[in-house]
């Protein structure tokens, strides 16, 4: 195995920053350990107390996202500079961290899919309270059967506004949030019905069964999308809501921001 060290070094030599994805205590400990090394850690949670740490809304299941993520808010929080060579080391088989790649942060190629938790005026743990429930609801559907659902999250009153009644508000007079598990199971059963549904920048369930009215004007999204997924991007240019939408028809949930498709999901990966 003579050289082999030498190729595979190649990932790693003259790097900016070692960028760990939810390593183990252990594991951080050998790096941190390491002179004159910047080590970033970037996770769901700091189980290992790190400083820098970037902290990820959910564990994005492809390798790709996850990597796109976890850089995004390293250059936002400004730990990692435009240009820096970073190898980042993550799991992609086993629990275990068994993957380097070799990344140049590109600021210019932001997604704006850190932005979308951290820099949105809902709670970044609503966005992802709703993100989670569209997922889980994208694997499950509903009693079996492949189900919608739009939800546009945040600058409650404005969508409101941009929006008009489809049928009588089930949340009218409730004082209701996204992640209660009774709220969640609600949620699901009133996905099978018609419209959208409208949650506060705390999480308080505004309305369901609204159809919005944007102006679509000037949104660019993917052809082949319907109505749903139009009315969705739609309604983030012309408020400053994000939507977050579950495609009865292909099964995936895409994220919206600022009229932009932001973020695409498969449930079947979580
Ligand atoms: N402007 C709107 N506001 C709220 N809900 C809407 C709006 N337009 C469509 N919908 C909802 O989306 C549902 C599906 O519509 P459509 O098939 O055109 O959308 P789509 O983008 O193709 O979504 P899917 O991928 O789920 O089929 C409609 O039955 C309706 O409940
Ligand atoms: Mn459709």
């Amino acid at each position: 195995m003579v050289g082999l060290d030498d190729v595979f070094g190649d990932l790693f030599a003259s790097v900016d920053s070692v960028v760990l994805f939810s390593p183990s205590g252990s594991y951080y400990e050998r790096f941190a350990a390491v002179d004159d090394l910047d080590v970033i850690v970037v996770g769901t949670e700091n189980a290992v107390g790190a400083e820098p740490f970037v902290e990820l809304p959910l564990e994005f299941e492809e390798i790709t996202d996850r990597i796109r993520f976890g850089l995004e808010g390293a250059l936002e929080q400004g730990v990692i500079e435009d240009g820096d060579t970073l190898a980042c080391a993550t799991s992609v088989f086993s629990d275990e961290i068994d993957t380097v790649s070799r990344v140049r942060a590109d600021a210019e190629a932001q997604t704006g899919i850190y932005d979308l938790f951290v820099k949105s005026r809902a709670d970044p743990e609503v966005v992802k309270a709703v993100l989670e429930l569209a997922i889980e609801l994208g694997k499950k559907g509903q009693k079996g059967k492949p189900v919608g659902a739009l939800f546009v999250v945040g600058d409650a009153g404005k969508v409101m506004n941009k929006s008009r009644p489809l049928s009588y508000n089930p949340f009218e007079k409730s004082h209701v949030h996204v992640g209660d598990p009774i709220v969640n199971v609600m949620l699901k059963e009133f996905s099978r019905l018609d419209g959208a549904f409208i949650i506060s920048d705390a999480g308080k369930i505004v309305s369901a069964y609204r159809y919005l009215e944007p102006s679509a004007e000037g949104v660019d999204i993917p052809k082949g999308l319907g109505a749903r997924h139009m009315a969705g991007g739609a309604i983030t240019r012309d408020t400053n809501a994000i939507a977050i939408v579950l495609s009865e028809s292909d099964g995936l949930v895409r994220a919206f921001k600022a009229g932009e498709l932001i973020l695409e999901v498969d449930p079947e990966a979580y």
